[in-house]
């Protein structure tokens, strides 16, 4: 699956190359103003902090929300106490898009990151150029350097790099490139299966100055709580968000 959806997305983002060439984008990248410091942002604090996602359906659990305006759903997150949102853009099996992306950088004062399937330098820039601070990396969709080459290229975009994991072997793959967002996701990317043990049992690996994402299988305070115990700084959070009332769910998810 998660070979499939990556390669959907660099066709997609291959498509759309043949209407906006690599140089044209490169330019619109390098012209945004300055990607705000998601670093700083996210940095751990006393209380957990949430990157809010909007997210109309995925391949685990079909369709989710219609969100006709992500920029009014950004702003919800935004004055709910989101930290951060994450905006999918795949296309096909998330119902994203880079409009959803530059429609909500227009909106919010917060960082904007860019959740999709990436593994070409194309991608990268598309994310700077529609207005992104962050860009994920999945570890399990990259060749070492393949990893190396993405993740350089966001930090030389002013960008950061949540580069997101699934296993001990894949968490030293990332601290060897010098991360400091790091993630584990509770889903299998395969199997869909969720594990919300599994960054607790990961935690102790996590290099000594990064800044640790719980993502997916919050769907309540109690979910945070959890993760929160196992050392999570930060929560990514879709489902609840999207589903349920954002403002109460990120207020009831704050308070943890
Ligand atoms: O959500 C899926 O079904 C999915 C399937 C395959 C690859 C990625 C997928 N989701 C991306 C995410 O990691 C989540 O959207 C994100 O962590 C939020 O998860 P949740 O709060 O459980 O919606």
């Amino acid at each position: 699956m998660l070979s499939e959806l990556t390669a959907n997305a660099v066709a997609d983002s291959l498509s759309r190359r043949e209407t906006r060439p690599f140089a044209e984008v490169e330019r619109a990248a390098l012209e945004r103003p300055a990607a705000i410091d998601a670093l700083e942002v996210l940095k751990p604090s006393e209380r957990v902090k949430v990157i809010a996602e909007i997210k109309r359906s995925s391949p685990s659990r079909g369709a989710l929300a219609q969100i006709a305006d992500p920029a009014a759903l950004a702003r919800s997150y935004e004055l709910g106490g989101a930290s951060a949102i994450s905006v999918l853009t795949e296309g096909r099996r998330f119902g994203g898009s880079l409009a959803d992306l530059e429609a909500v950088r227009a909106a919010v004062a917060l960082p904007v990151l860019r959740k999709d399937f990436i593994a070409t330098p194309y991608q990268v820039l598309e994310a700077r150029a529609a207005g992104a601070d962050l860009v994920l990396l999945i570890v399990a969709a990259l060749d070492d350097a393949t990893l190396r080459e993405l993740f350089d290229l966001i930090v030389e975009l002013g960008m950061t790099p949540l580069v997101e994991t699934h296993s001990a072997e894949e968490l030293d793959r990332t601290a060897a490139l010098g991360a400091r967002l790091i993630g584990v996701n509770a889903r299998d990317l395969s199997t869909f299966e969720l594990d919300r043990d599994l960054f607790g049992r990961l935690a102790d690996r996590f290099p000594a100055d990064a800044i640790k994402v719980a993502e997916s299988a919050v769907l309540s305070a109690a979910d945070v709580a959890h993760y929160r115990a196992a050392g999570a700084d930060v929560v990514l959070v879709g489902e609840a968000l999207v589903t349920g009332d954002p403002i109460e769910n990120l207020r009831a998810f704050l308070a943890v």
